[in-house]
């Protein structure tokens, strides 16, 4: 065999168009994914940022992935049509703590079928609830998000882009899907980013009241 022949394949390259409302973590979950960062501070985007990553999927298969991170202000705007043409895989994502920011992915999923009807390819869709650090605050229901996902055969995820859990897998598991591989859970619990849980330990001696006794012990998941 040649060296020519021997040579590695050209990586494949996916398109994925990232839309929701404004603050929903859209950028984040980008920067995320691609960077390895979280910035606490919320810019807005305006118009459209790209973000590039190359990841192995099993098979030693090298996939580039256009992570294309739409702003929120865009939807019903002239270019959202445009952003979304030719897009492989999209994610639709929603901040778990905001209800309005998910009741509004009807609208944008709206305009990614009137996009996507007339070609042949259709993209995966995949749900993104993210924010799942805020576990706390959630207030659209689990129930909610699985079953927008049943009746329109969307692939489901939660994500924090703050801690990086799960963002990675999210990413890996549409790549792999749109590509038809299937991973083994080995494979995914691998690229599950471990979640580190600090436990604070208070005494176990009994506690005399004081002027403000803590309220609770914690366990505090970062
Ligand atoms: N707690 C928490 N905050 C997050 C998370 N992801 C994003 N945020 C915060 O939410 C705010 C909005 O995040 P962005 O990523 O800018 O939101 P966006 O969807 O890109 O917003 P637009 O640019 O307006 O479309 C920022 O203050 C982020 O720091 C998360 O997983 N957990």
């Amino acid at each position: 065999m040649s060296d020519s022949e021997e040579e590695e394949s050209p990586d494949r390259q996916l398109k994925l168009v990232v839309l929701g409302d404004g603050t929903a973590g859209k950028t984040s979950l980008a920067m995320r994914f691609a960077q390895e960062t979280f910035g606490k501070q919320y810019k807005q985007t305006i118009g459209l940022d790209f973000y590039l990553k190359r990841i192995i999927l099993p098979g030693n298969l090298n996939v580039t992935l256009q992570v294309w991170d739409v702003g929120g202000q865009t939807i019903g705007g002239k270019m959202l049509d445009k952003y979304i043409y030719g897009a492989q895989g999209i994610l639709l994502v929603y901040d778990i703590t905001n209800c309005q920011s998910f009741e509004n992915l009807e609208d944008w999923y709206n305009v990614v079928k009137k996009v996507t009807e007339e070609s042949e390819m259709q993209p995966l869709v995949a749900l993104v609830g993210n924010k799942i650090d805020l576990e706390h605050m959630r207030t659209v229901k689990v129930d909610k998000h699985q079953r927008f996902c049943q009746e329109n055969n969307f692939s489901s995820h939660f994500v924090s882009a703050k801690t990086g859990d799960s963002v990675f897998l999210c990413f890996q598991r549409i790549a792999a899907e749109i590509l038809g591989i299937k991973l083994n859970k080995a494979e995914m619990e691998q690229s599950q980013r471990v979640v580190k849980a600090d436990i604070v330990n208070y005494s176990q001696e009994p506690v005399t009241r004081s002027v403000n006794p803590p309220r609770s012990s914690m366990c505090a998941v970062q």
